[in-house]
């Protein structure tokens, strides 16, 4: 249940007086997502999503998050559009916590990704990455290459108790990846989480991209990675070469690859893989006691990291170059 904060009828009367969207009809918690307080919000003018940040996501970043989507949404990308206050501002406050007004997108995400789901994500994908190729400002990832070790770090030996022998396991891929993280690749504003449960689709076409809280700058092809990982394993663990044919063939018949990208999707697969895994395992570790969110399983991604460390080549992903 992501409902962390609560809002008044007379809070939300007042905030809705900065707006130009008329007056609460109704004001729903959204029991979906993890982060935020989300709520579905109905006015006079229609549909919108009131979110209100709460821990994870840090308030300096926000101004750049939400220009990211007017951004995105002003070149035709489905994704929220931010509303605007009547003094031209996108940030509230309730209760001391930042608050946004973003359009409400039609659609469900996919509960069982096909192949025509991981089509429509490549060329979303790589429509996202044109788009967003002339949006000056820049955030850097704080969950790239160089973040990982002391993330697993922070995880301690705990990582043992998920699986014996994990911390060491760990420490050996990232002398690995620290080594062969590709360093030239062609970079913009990636997504960074663009898993099935942010992408929505309404009548077999996909209708929206949602939660750019983890979006940055770093290596596109990354988010491609991150994006395999994500849509093309089933969940017995096998991994669907016909779902990332799709995704790759979609993705570069909008952004084509140069050789170099085309070479590094294992070594950045095993590093997207290593990125959840490690966010995983540490709220694993950190879990508090009677927390509404069920932590994910850290070791669905050891697995897929374990898969990409076994492949030739990036033409075990369906295409050749
Ligand atoms: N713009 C939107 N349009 C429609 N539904 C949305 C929108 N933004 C969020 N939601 C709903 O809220 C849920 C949680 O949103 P999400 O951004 O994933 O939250 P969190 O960052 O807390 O994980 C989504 O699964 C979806 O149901
Ligand atoms: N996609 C991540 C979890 C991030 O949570 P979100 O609710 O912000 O999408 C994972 O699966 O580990």
């Amino acid at each position: 249940m992501a409902v962390y904060t609560e809002i008044g009828d007379g809070e939300l009367d007042a905030l809705l007086a900065d707006y130009e969207i008329g007056g609460a009809i109704a004001c729903t918690g959204i029991a979906e997502g993890v982060e935020n307080s989300n709520f579905l919000l109905q006015t006079d003018a229609g549909m919108f999503i009131l979110t209100i940040y709460e821990k994870r996501v840090k308030p300096d970043d926000l101004p750049w998050f939400l220009a990211l989507l007017s951004h995105l949404s002003d070149r035709g990308f489905p994704c929220p559009v931010p509303v605007r206050r009547r003094d031209g501002g996108v940030l509230s406050d309730i209760r001391a916590k930042p608050a946004a007004i973003v359009s409400f997108l039609k659609g469900r995400w996919p509960r069982k990704p096909l192949p025509r789901h991981a089509w429509a994500v490549g060329d979303a994908l790589a429509s996202l990455h044109l788009a967003a190729a002339d949006f000056g400002p820049e955030r850097p990832n704080d969950l790239s290459v160089g973040d990982w070790r002391p993330l697993a770090e922070r995880c301690g030996p705990g990582a043992d108790d998920v699986r014996s022998g994990l911390a060491d396991e760990i420490a050996r891929e990232l002398d690995v990846l620290e080594t062969a993280w590709p360093r030239d690749l062609p970079r913009g504003i990636i997504h960074a989480d663009l898993f099935p449960d942010n992408v929505f689709f309404l009548d077999e076409r996909l209708s929206g991209v949602i939660d750019f809280y983890f979006a940055c700058n770093d290596i596109l092809v990354y988010d491609l990675a991150i994006c395999l990982n994500a849509w093309c394993f089933e969940p017995d663990g096998a991994f669907n070469i016909t779902k990332a044919r799709q995704m790759l063939g979609a993705y570069r018949a909008r952004r084509p690859l140069s050789r170099p990208e085309f070479d590094a999707l294992p070594v950045l697969a095993r590093g997207a893989a290593m990125r959840f895994l490690l966010t995983r395992l540490y709220d694993w570790l950190n879990h508090p006691e009677g927390a509404f969110v069920t932590p994910k399983n850290p070791l669905e991604y050891w697995r897929k990291l374990d898969f990409h460390r076994g492949v030739g080549g990036a033409a075990a992903y369906g295409l050749d170059f």
